[in-house]
């Protein structure tokens, strides 16, 4: 039972300046000490340093590269034994975590939590920002819809679709529910979770992850899924999210599957809201880690 952190303060994936500082907030939180006080090893790889943003069309080769540097980092870690607990930064980040998961330990499944199905390409994109895109470049069912593009030579698919499930989506892009519909992903949108309740939805997410093979588990887990009322700490809120409630639960149940091989906790953004807010976001963010490492509510 031992985790690697990796803190990766990078905001190139979006507009927003602020969600860099999110890494030092999430430890000076207590993450370790309190991975600790669960039971854990704990090894802190610090916070990669990535090189100075470049703008406009040159932006793609600051996230190409510092997705490759979060890659090698998260191997590492792996390599070394550990649950992986990747601290961002936006969430163009996962895909460098993913595939440096998947680099070290093969097939995996992947449960996206977010507001946002972040499966645009380069071409379906409405804003350009490579936040709102990870997904597109780790599935391999759309390696032909991702141009080559400056420092996304090293990238290669790794995760199929049918090992991905979502919870929480609510805003979706037309382009994106396209793609999402025929590549048949597995989502369980706000609309399920009102319909099914949080325990049925991860009932289903398990045993559709597990129904053929258990893979570890990468759980890629925007704090935007949820409610702004909550975390509003965050670059691009939607109202109507998962409560506090669920949104540990989602945590919980997936930290008793076993199988929770790596997590990426990204979008805090402290400079969006005053100090009460932040302080909800952050706090909200570490009790999500420590749910998925083991703590229950009733003790
Ligand atoms: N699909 C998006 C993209 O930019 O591609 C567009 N959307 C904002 C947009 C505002 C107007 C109404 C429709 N939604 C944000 C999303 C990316 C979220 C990235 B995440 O990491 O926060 O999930
Ligand atoms: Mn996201
Ligand atoms: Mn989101």
């Amino acid at each position: 039972r031992s985790v690697g952190v990796i803190g990766a303060p990078f905001s190139g994936g979006q507009p927003r300046a602020g969600v860099e500082r999110a890494p030092d907030l999430i430890r000076a939180a207590g993450l370790l000490t309190r991975l600790q006080e669960q039971g854990y090893a704990v090894k802190d790889y610090g916070n990669l340093q990535f090189e100075a943003l470049l703008d406009g069309l040159q932006r793609v080769r600051s996230v190409g590269g510092a997705n490759r540097k979060l890659s090698e980092a998260v191997q590492e870690v792996k390599r070394d034994g550990h649950t992986c607990v990747m601290l961002g930064g936006d969430h163009s980040l996962a895909i460098g975590s993913v595939h440096g998961h998947a680099a070290a330990v093969g097939d995996l499944s992947v449960l996206w939590v977010d507001a946002h199905a972040d499966i645009n390409t380069p071409l379906s994109s409405g804003t350009g920002n490579i936040h709102g895109q990870p997904m597109a470049y780790l599935l391999h069912e759309l390696r032909d819809q991702i141009p080559a593009q400056p420092s996304f030579s090293w990238v290669q698919p790794c995760v199929s679709a049918r090992d991905v499930v979502y919870i929480g989506l609510r805003d979706v892009d037309p382009a994106e529910h396209y793609l999402l519909k025929r590549l048949g992903v597995k989502v369980f949108s706000m609309t399920e979770v009102d319909q099914l309740g949080v325990a049925r939805v991860m009932e289903e997410t398990c045993d559709y992850l597990s129904d053929k093979v258990k893979k570890p588990i990468h759980l890629s887990y925007d704090v935007d899924a949820i409610d702004p009322s909550v975390t509003p700490a965050t670059g691009t809120p939607v109202a109507g999210g998962l409560t506090y409630r669920e949104g540990v639960y989602i945590a919980e149940h997936i930290a008793q599957t076993g199988l929770l091989s790596a997590v990426d906790l990204v979008e805090v953004n402290p400079l969006l809201c005053g100090e009460a807010g932040v302080s909800s976001t952050v706090s909200t963010a570490l009790t999500l880690l420590l749910a998925c490492f083991g703590r229950l509510r009733q003790g």
